[in-house]
């Protein structure tokens, strides 16, 4: 469905099938057609197996199928990118090493074409910034090879959770996301939900096998980022003299949990000579009301001052870095004829954890291959 989406959005049909031709692989035939699902058009792409799949191929199998394809070096990173994140769901999925996941349905050509298509549009339209909107997810059980297994599948799970993607369980039965969709969401995801606002410029819609109540289509679409944000955020704050530390601490885990862009305390001297906090909310217009409710609600203020403000932002991009201790992200900041490589904490800090290794020295190791990376790719 993704890669069906991704022709919709103007990818060649003759392009792609072009480099699915060229691929050491067989006993498979490609169809892309317009198709409807409840009367809503988009583009189907469909992998039609002439051949029993192979049932066992594990990551090595996978990545060597891979680098024998013709196909860019930013494709096969791509590619093997998604690849990965499938193995490591499986993986913990079935309490075994990477290196022991053998691949049943993932591993079936099916799945590998659909890896290497998505990674070969997603270049073909430059998409570099993908925000990935909530996962809309069925319930009930399907059957795999592994049997009867519960919706959303553990695979799945793993990849959400691991990924951060949102998730909306909805009382549809069946399985609307899969590993391979949901990994490829995690792999191009590099831009927080909200900064995706902006002026759409071209929709695509993916149409899926499945027959739901819904129309099982995924959407899309590229959007033409607003620039110029300033002033879309707003401040809200209060002098709080009478709350204890363990009501502000929870005050703040509650406005966060809500969305807040930033929540944080000011030790101040205020009137009547009492020592107090300042606490500060930003937040978007929409959500004024919420953190008002929060704040109101959970501490003893009685008031709460509020403005827009007016920012100045640098323009930035999450990548996705390669590295020997696996995959990171690192936002990439521009200044004028700078940029900037700042590596995420939590990737810094798996790395440390999985490796033994010091924060500044995992900090430099991720700069270095984003930094590597970025070069590679204008070469
Ligand atoms: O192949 C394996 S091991 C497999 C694992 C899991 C787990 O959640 S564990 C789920 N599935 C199901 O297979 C089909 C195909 O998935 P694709 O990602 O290849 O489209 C789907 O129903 C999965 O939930 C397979
Ligand atoms: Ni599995």
């Amino acid at each position: 469905m993704t890669v069906g989406a991704f022709l919709d959005l103007g990818v060649e049909k003759d392009y792609l099938q072009k480099v699915l031709e060229e691929l050491p692989l067989s006993g498979y035939e490609i169809e892309i057609k317009k198709e409807t699902k409840k009367s809503i058009e988009g583009t189907a792409f469909r992998v039609i197996l002439k051949e029993e799949p192979v049932s066992h191929r594990n990551l090595t199998d996978i990545y060597h199928i891979i680098d024998e394809a013709n196909l860019s070096d930013r494709v096969k990173q791509s590619a093997k990118g998604i690849f990965e994140i499938v193995a490591k769901a499986e993986a913990k999925a079935h309490g075994i090493s990477i290196e022991k996941v053998h691949f049943h349905e993932v591993g079936a050509i099916d799945s590998i074409i659909d890896i290497i298509a998505a990674a070969v549009c997603v270049e073909r339209l430059g998409i570099e910034h993908v925000a990935v909107s909530v996962l809309y997810e069925g319930q009930g059980y399907t059957e795999c090879q592994h049997g009867k297994i519960p919706v959303p599948v553990p695979a799945v799970v793993n990849i959400i959770q691991e990924y951060n993607l949102p998730i909306q369980i909805t009382n549809c039965q069946g399985e609307m996301v899969t590993p391979t969709g949901a990994a490829i969401a995690a792999y191009l995801k590099n831009l927080e939900q909200h900064s995706y606002e902006g002026k759409i410029e071209r929709v695509g819609i993916g149409i899926g096998c499945k027959e739901f109540e819904h129309a099982n289509i995924l959407r899309a679409m590229i959007i033409e980022e607003n620039k110029n944000s300033e002033g879309d955020l707003w401040i809200l704050e209060s002098n709080i003299d009478d709350s204890t530390g363990e009501t502000l601490s929870y005050t703040m885990e509650k406005l966060f949990q809500a969305g807040a862009r930033d929540v944080y305390y000011i030790p101040i001297f205020m009137k009547k000579n009492r020592p107090a906090y300042l606490l500060n909310v930003i937040c978007q217009m929409s959500e004024i009301e919420t953190m008002e409710g929060i704040i109101f609600y959970q501490t003893t203020t009685i008031g709460i001052r509020k403005f827009p403000i007016k920012r100045r932002i640098l323009d930035r991009k999450m990548l996705t870095v390669n590295t020997q201790f696996g995959i990171t992200k690192a936002k990439i900041c521009y200044f004028e004829e700078q940029t900037f490589c700042y590596p995420e904490y939590e990737s810094v800090r798996n790395i440390c954890e999985a490796h033994n290794i010091d924060f500044q020295s995992a900090y430099a190791m991720i700069q270095d291959n984003a930094i590597q990376q970025l070069e590679d790719n204008i070469r």
